[in-house]
């Protein structure tokens, strides 16, 4: 395991279905960092990338980058499915409480109509930005939204020359861009060593990166250093990735765990399960080794979860006192984020108490003398009865920051 890490780490070409690196750990590298794949040092090119996003996200914030009419920009519409989605949108909401909330911010990923049209009924096609994030170029969702969402702005503006100031892109496929009437120049690249899963703090992050800005955004990379470091540094036993990992293995191998819940308690979470589906499900979801031979363990688990209390009224009940062993993570944080005062910050601590409530629950149960001494009638008691111990890690930070959304 650790051999392999390091080769990640130094770009060697580990994906060898692909015959790729697997290099997102560079897009957080220090500039004076010297990464090479290929022999060529990959660096200063993500800097580049990352100083003309900067730059851009600027002007569109400041209102210098106006559409096409003068008009300034009011909404942005990330168009964009699987990794080029689920991780600016994830993030977005996550950090929402950084963002400028002078701009709105949509994002668009079914191939179903419905999904465009509602998130642009409302929309002054004048004011809106549409950035198309697709790693490929190829993916005929956003390929397929993107050709309708150029209709709908050309059909309001009349004039192709709009699209220049209404659409940009974010991919590794320039041809596909030009062929697809986006200007390079309007175009932010990112490499094939960069997994689709993994891109959303490549040039993947624009939308998230217009949201909350270049500084917070740059914190942002700062907590995926921490933990790329801690993971190469730490000592196996106080190593939190692999220890993760390994837990999963067990769970999945050796206690026959099917799933596994992720239960975030912040609402900014909403969207971050989801985000996980795709990180670790298109990752494990394999049934042969690397050499292609039949797997004969469990690869990985369903990762599921929505976040708590929400979950605690609708399926909490089936992983205190189903017949399934159900393992889960708790997240939360001990602040409530900036923007809450008053009576809204006052509810974090009844939002935590019941974080702690349901770990202890799930960790200890309530066994049948606990509950008959709480005056429970005997017919009653099997059904007031919690098994407890079920495996559960409680993940807790401080407060949720860009810095520590990464970690
Ligand atoms: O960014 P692209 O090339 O449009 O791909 C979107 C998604 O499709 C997949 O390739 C698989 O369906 C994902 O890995 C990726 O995130």
């Amino acid at each position: 395991m650790f051999g392999l890490r390091d080769a990640m780490f130094r770009g060697e070409r580990i994906n060898t279905t692909e015959d790729r690196a697997v290099l997102h750990t560079a897009l957080r590298a220090p500039r004076d960092a010297v990464i090479e794949v290929d022999g060529e040092n990959v660096v200063p090119a993500v800097h580049a990338v990352l100083d003309r996003m900067a730059d851009f996200a600027g002007r569109v914030r400041s209102g210098e980058w106006t559409g096409h009419t003068g008009k300034r920009i009011r909404t942005v519409v990330n168009i964009g499915i699987g990794g080029s989605d689920l991780g600016p949108a994830m993030a977005y909401e996550a950090l929402r409480a950084y963002t400028d909330r002078s701009l709105a911010f949509r994002f668009v990923s079914n191939v179903d109509g419905a999904d465009l049209h509602e998130a642009t009924r409302d929309l002054d096609p004048a004011e809106t930005l549409f950035i198309v994030a697709s790693k490929t170029f190829t993916t005929i969702e956003t390929i397929t939204n993107a050709t309708s969402a150029r209709s709908w702005l050309l059909d309001a503006l009349g004039d192709e020359k709009a699209v220049a100031r209404h659409f940009v892109a974010l991919s590794t496929n320039a041809g596909k861009v030009t062929d697809f009437g986006i200007d390079t120049a309007n175009m932010f690249e990112f490499w094939d060593w960069v997994g689709g899963r993994y891109s959303f703090d490549s040039a993947i992050g624009l939308s998230l990166m217009i949201a909350i800005g270049p500084d917070r955004f740059r914190e942002m990379l700062d907590g995926f250093r921490i933990v790329d470091e801690h993971f190469v540094n730490a000592p196996a036993d106080a190593n939190a990735p692999l220890l993760m990992g390994l837990l999963g293995v067990w769970y999945n191998n050796f206690l026959g765990a099917q799933s596994h819940a992720v239960l975030p308690y912040s609402h900014y979470l909403s969207k971050f399960t989801a985000y996980l589906q795709q990180l670790d499900m298109e990752s494990n979801g394999k049934s042969v080794d690397r050499e292609g031979r039949p797997a004969t363990w469990q690869t990985g688990p369903v990762v599921w979860g929505t976040p708590g209390t929400n979950g605690q009224h609708a399926y909490y009940q089936l992983i205190h006192q189903g017949t399934k062993l159900i393992p889960a993570d708790l997240i939360g944080f001990a602040r409530p984020v900036a923007g809450l005062s008053g009576g809204l910050a006052a509810q974090h601590d009844l939002l935590m108490a019941n974080l702690f409530a349901q770990g202890q629950a799930l960790a200890f149960g309530r066994t049948a003398e606990e509950v008959r001494a709480e005056g429970v009638p005997e017919e009653q008691v099997p059904h007031r009865t919690f098994r407890g111990n079920h495996p559960t890690t409680t993940i807790l930070a401080t407060e949720l920051t860009p810095r520590c959304s990464a970690s």
